[in-house]
């Protein structure tokens, strides 16, 4: 059997596999040059153990800030790990590996090894001295174990016997303003539950319908409270706080909604000053409308940008109180702010069902002046084929958090022509994120599918 696996030419090959057609646009320069080292090495004839070092000579700063080529060279390396394990190493990677590395980096977090490794100068250290940077005591003979493990995956580096240098993984862990290890606890306090036994277990007894009900989660299946996701946060403060840190450090992350929306579209009419510019629904701690109170300061008069969100969430509020007005809005509930220039909802939509989305889209529309006001959705629109890891991650995490998903661009037209709405353009980010899907109320016209 393992013979008959190895001898599948995808399995031998090193050679990336043809590019699938969503990937061309972005992928095509990189994988020309990849093709063309590829087939350099076969010309020489290079063994197995050249491949392994031209692979090792690869660093982030080759890529002088081309984001689209790195992340395009980050999947054909993926592919080509893909190709390369067997599927038992494949599966012992993600059933086995990867709970105990979560489970060490939790505890790393707990014991706040990286936050204070990283303020002792983060240099090289003995298993001795990190046991002393721990919040609690720990038995080394438990610690080296752990270090192992953290070192063998490149967490940490072990230099020598019991001696260890923090790596920028493991730095970014321990740097409180980068909200890193926010990450490893919503894993810890949410991921959990809307994955692994919760899913399949949620999916088996809900007969594998596709869940559209938010009430009924394998988050809430799974979660000791038996509550939904936005009822646990608001019930306990630290799981308010580790969800609203990802997602601020997510949003920083990902392409900013203003680089590849023309933000000028918004202002570039008649503004009607009696109403905000601009009203973020949803809008966490307020990322996304402070990108625009910066690009746009000066045309902005005090209190015109709206941020609203459940209390809770904007209790973490970060703003510039002077232009962003912070409003408590159950977005289920009327819209209160009318006439607005533009309502934007930021990976709302993807957390919830058609059914909740059309209730807060007609929200919305009973508040928008006709002909001015414009409706901004920041949000994943999957490809009819070759949806990135992300994107095919994010709805099924969607599904196990929330029975919600991402969308199509015709299932958003969908949604959005049923609560009255019709899409003006679709603004791609190249690094496929997400896009910003524009629209105005009206019915759609003839021949618009072509955005
Ligand atoms: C996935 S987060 C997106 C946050 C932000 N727009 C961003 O992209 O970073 C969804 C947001 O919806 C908010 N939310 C959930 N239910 C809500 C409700 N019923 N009314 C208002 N906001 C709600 C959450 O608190 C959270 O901030």
């Amino acid at each position: 059997m393992e013979g008959a696996y190895f001898s599948h030419p995808e399995a031998q090959s090193v050679f990336p596999t043809p590019l699938q057609k969503p990937d061309l646009l972005i992928a095509s320069s990189t994988h020309i040059k990849i093709i063309r080292t590829f087939s350099k090495l076969k010309k020489m004839a290079v063994s197995a153990t050249n491949i392994a070092d031209l692979l090792r000579q690869a660093n982030a700063q080759d890529f002088d800030g081309d984001e689209s080529t790195r992340l395009a060279t980050i999947r054909e390396a993926q592919r080509l790990v893909n190709r390369l394990q067997h599927p038992t190493e494949r599966s012992w990677e993600i059933a086995f590996e990867n709970w105990a590395i979560l489970g060490t980096l939790q505890t790393f977090v707990d014991l706040g090894v990286f936050e204070r490794w990283r303020d002792a100068g983060g240099g090289p250290v003995s298993l001795e001295a990190l046991c002393e940077l721990a919040k609690a005591n720990v038995d080394p003979k438990l610690l080296v174990r752990l270090c192992r493990l953290l070192a063998a995956n490149d967490f940490i580096e072990e230099v020598a016997e019991e001696q260890y240098k923090p790596t920028a993984f493991s730095l970014a862990l321990g740097d409180k303003d980068s909200l890193q290890a926010a990450w490893i606890q919503c894993g810890h306090d949410h991921f959990k539950y809307g994955g692994l036994d919760h899913l399949s277990r949620f999916l088996k007894e809900t007969s594998y319908l596709n869940p559209a009900d938010v009430e009924n989660t394998a988050y809430r299946l799974g979660c000791p409270e038996n509550v939904g996701f936005w009822d646990r946060c608001s019930l306990t403060p630290e799981l308010q706080a580790s969800f609203s840190e990802l997602m601020e450090s997510w949003t920083r992350r990902k392409t900013h909604w203003t680089e590849y929306f023309d933000t000028n579209v918004l202002l570039s009419c008649e503004i009607d000053h009696s109403a905000p510019i601009l009203v973020d629904v949803g809008g966490n701690r307020g990322h996304d409308i402070s990108l625009f109170r910066a690009r746009h300061h000066a045309a902005i008069p005090s209190g015109s940008l709206v941020l609203q969100d459940r209390p809770e969430a904007l209790a973490l509020a970060e703003v510039d109180q002077d232009k962003v007005l912070i409003m408590p809005h159950d977005f289920l509930t009327p819209q209160p702010v009318c006439n607005a220039r533009a309502y934007m909802f930021h990976a709302v939509f993807h957390d919830w069902s058609d059914e909740k989305s059309l209730v807060i889209l007609k929200h919305t529309a009973a508040a928008m002046k006709p002909g001015y006001s414009r409706l901004l959705i920041v949000d994943v629109v999957l490809p009819p084929t070759g949806a990135s890891a992300f994107q095919a991650a994010m709805d099924v995490s969607m599904m196990g958090l929330l029975s919600a998903k991402e969308r199509t661009q015709g299932m958003w037209e969908e949604l959005l022509s049923g609560a009255g709405f019709k899409i003006l353009k679709i603004w791609k980010d190249p690094k496929r994120y997400e896009s910003v899907i524009e629209a105005e109320l009206g019915a759609p016209e003839e021949g618009a599918r072509d955005l």
